[in-house]
């Protein structure tokens, strides 16, 4: 099993390598890559990703021991190191003809999904004959482990706020925006906005989960040219407009991701919580599923759907995506 991730600095010095990485050939300003930079200096430039990835790996070895199956993890990364062109070379090496992929997005969409898929090709030509082939598993948003780990997380959200707030706390949800552009590119039932959907779907599924009726779906950490249009609104945006209807406390979900890497820690739990404070509004941030002892166990799952023909558990309608050999796209033009 490859564990395929992004990646994190570990240190100051490596937090511009790290981001040139991330942007090659993006277009995104140097202004940009300053103010993320100065994110991550604020943790002294030692991203959490790395640190709650082996926290996943760890609790995925204890799942697949627990249930006795015998499967070697590897952890690669798109952007930093141990790089995923090293860490296939290494289970070439070891002599792995066949290998699984879990990418550590719940996604479709370029980010989430394509570029996975990308990088899983490259890695691939880069080792050359001997590499292995590598299957990558499905996108997983409406999995019912994740839909209710994510629904408990909201729950002790709302339990932790002040009981004269909690009554009238308005549930958000958030998830990393993109530019609209790219949200516009057909998914693999033929309409557009396959990400957005998922995350208007896994939003609705967890809101049912915990009873709210009336909820907000919107978005966080937009990059690129200020000219571009990215999705709308933003978190911080969007209090200043909760606050100007009179609402007085929020329970953001920050739906659109594993872990409370970076993004989360800087955009919600510093941006958006300090917006909240100046309007004098009560905020509680739920937790994100990757630490969830669930989470591993549907790791397992996804893994059994391929090695024991497990019927995959969804609780949407949207068709199953982003499974593949090799990198080969899911759809033709996916
Ligand atoms: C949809 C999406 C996810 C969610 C998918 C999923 O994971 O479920 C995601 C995850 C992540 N994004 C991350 C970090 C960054 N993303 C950037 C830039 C960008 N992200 C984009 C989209 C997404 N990104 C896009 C369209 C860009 C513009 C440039 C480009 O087209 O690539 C930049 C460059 C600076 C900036 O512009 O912000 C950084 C540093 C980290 C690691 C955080 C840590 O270190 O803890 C993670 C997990
Ligand atoms: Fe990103």
């Amino acid at each position: 099993m490859l564990f395929l991730s992004f990646g994190g600095p570990e240190g100051p010095d490596e937090v511009r390598p790290f981001l040139e990485n991330v942007t090659r050939g993006r277009g995104v300003p140097p202004e940009r890559l300053d103010e993320v930079a100065e994110h991550y200096h604020h943790f002294g430039g030692v991203s959490p990703i790395n640190r709650l990835n082996k926290d996943i790996m760890a609790a995925l070895e204890a799942e697949l021991a627990a249930q006795d199956r015998e499967l070697p993890v590897y952890f690669g990364n798109r952007n930093w190191h141990p790089m995923v062109e090293k860490t296939v070379a290494k289970m070439a090496d070891d002599g792995v003809r066949r290998a699984l992929v879990f990418a550590t997005s719940a996604w479709g969409g370029y980010s989430g999904c394509k570029q996975y898929h990308e990088d899983i090709a490259r890695a691939r030509a880069a080792v050359g004959e001997r590499a292995p082939e590598l299957v990558k598993l499905r996108q997983f948003f409406d999995h019912p482990l994740f839909v209710e780990s994510n629904a408990d997380a909201v729950r002790r959200a709302f339990a932790e706020m002040d009981p004269a707030q909690r009554e009238q706390a308005r549930l958000v949800f958030t998830a990393h925006s993109i530019p609209v552009r790219a949200d516009g590119q057909e998914g693999p039932d033929g309409a557009p906005q396959w990400y957005s959907r998922q995350i208007a779907e896994a939003s609705r599924l967890v809101a049912e989960a915990v009873g709210e009726a009336d909820y907000d779906v919107v978005w966080q950490s937009r990059s690129g040219p200020p000219q571009v249009p990215w999705l709308e609104p933003d978190i911080c945006d969007h209090i200043e407009g909760l606050h100007a209807k009179g609402v007085q406390a929020v329970v953001v979900s920050p739906i659109g991701f594993v872990s409370d890497h970076l993004e989360v820690l800087w955009d919600l739990d510093n941006e958006a919580k300090d917006k909240a404070a100046e309007l004098d509004m009560g905020f509680a941030r739920a937790a994100t599923a990757g630490p969830d002892p669930r989470f591993a166990k549907l790791i397992v799952e996804l893994i059994a759907e391929h090695t024991d023909g497990v019927e995959p558990r969804k609780l949407s309608t949207m068709p199953a995506a982003g499974s593949t050999t090799n990198g080969e796209p899911c759809a033709p033009g996916c």
